[in-house]
């Protein structure tokens, strides 16, 4: 089987979903947000799927939508449920599977397992992606340092925004493959996700 992508941020906000969105329409992989944090009328799996076009492209259904826009462990709590990493399973699929997180690597689910451990079990890889903004440098060095020793793979690292100076640091310490910049968008539509993923090395 292949290995499924999880496709993860150095925090909140980076850019993980117009990312994913991008990937999986790139890869006509399927998508797969397993866990969503609030934003229920405009969740993550109805933004990419307003930005896909291909017609392969199959949507798996959130295993937990919670309803507070809250770290995933408060929202399940305010929601009167604990999350239970055991049945976050890898939905069973021929194609590729893009996997989006939630939040950053140590983002709790519970009051044990954070994302970084569901990332682990379930045997994906990583597409890390990294904004710039003063601070970033920090969040992107820590997040590799984390992916480092739980010893997860990593196919690269993707930038949202450009900064050449920062990704050339960036990619000489970390020597994880840079596998493109991803611009402002000014109009984020099918058409410009269909293009920006034309300039990606995945
Ligand atoms: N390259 C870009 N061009 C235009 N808008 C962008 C771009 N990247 C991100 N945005 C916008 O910034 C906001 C945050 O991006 P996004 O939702 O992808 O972050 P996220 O990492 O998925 O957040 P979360 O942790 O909530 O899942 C969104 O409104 C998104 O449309
Ligand atoms: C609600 C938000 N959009 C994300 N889905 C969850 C972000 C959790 C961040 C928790 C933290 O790092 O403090
Ligand atoms: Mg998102």
């Amino acid at each position: 089987m292949l290995k499924p992508i999880f496709i993860t941020g150095i925090g909140t906000g980076v850019g993980k979903t117009v990312t994913s969105a991008i990937v999986t329409e790139h890869l006509k992989a399927d998508y797969w947000k397993p866990i969503q944090s609030g934003d229920l009328e405009n969740s993550d799996t109805i933004t990419v799927k307003q930005l896909v076009s291909n017609d392969k492209t199959y949507f798996h259904p959130e295993v937990y939508k919670l309803t507070q826009p809250l770290s995933p462990h408060l929202s399940a709590r305010l929601d009167g449920i604990e999350i239970d990493i055991n049945t976050i399973k890898v939905p069973e699929t021929q194609n590729t599977l893009v996997i989006e997180g939630a939040g950053g690597l140590m983002v709790p689910l519970n009051q044990q397992f954070l994302i970084v451990d569901l990332i682990a079990q379930l045997k994906a890889e990583v597409i890390l992606v990294s904004q710039h903004y003063l601070g970033s440098i920090n969040h992107t060095l820590l997040s590799y340092e984390l992916l480092k020793s739980r010893n997860i793979p990593v196919k690269g690292i993707l930038f949202n925004g450009h900064n050449p100076d920062s990704e050339a640091y960036i990619t000489q310490y970390t020597k994880l493959k840079h596998l493109g910049t991803i611009p402002v968008l000014n109009n984020l539509d099918k058409n410009s996700v269909k293009e920006a993923g034309k300039h990606l090395t995945l």
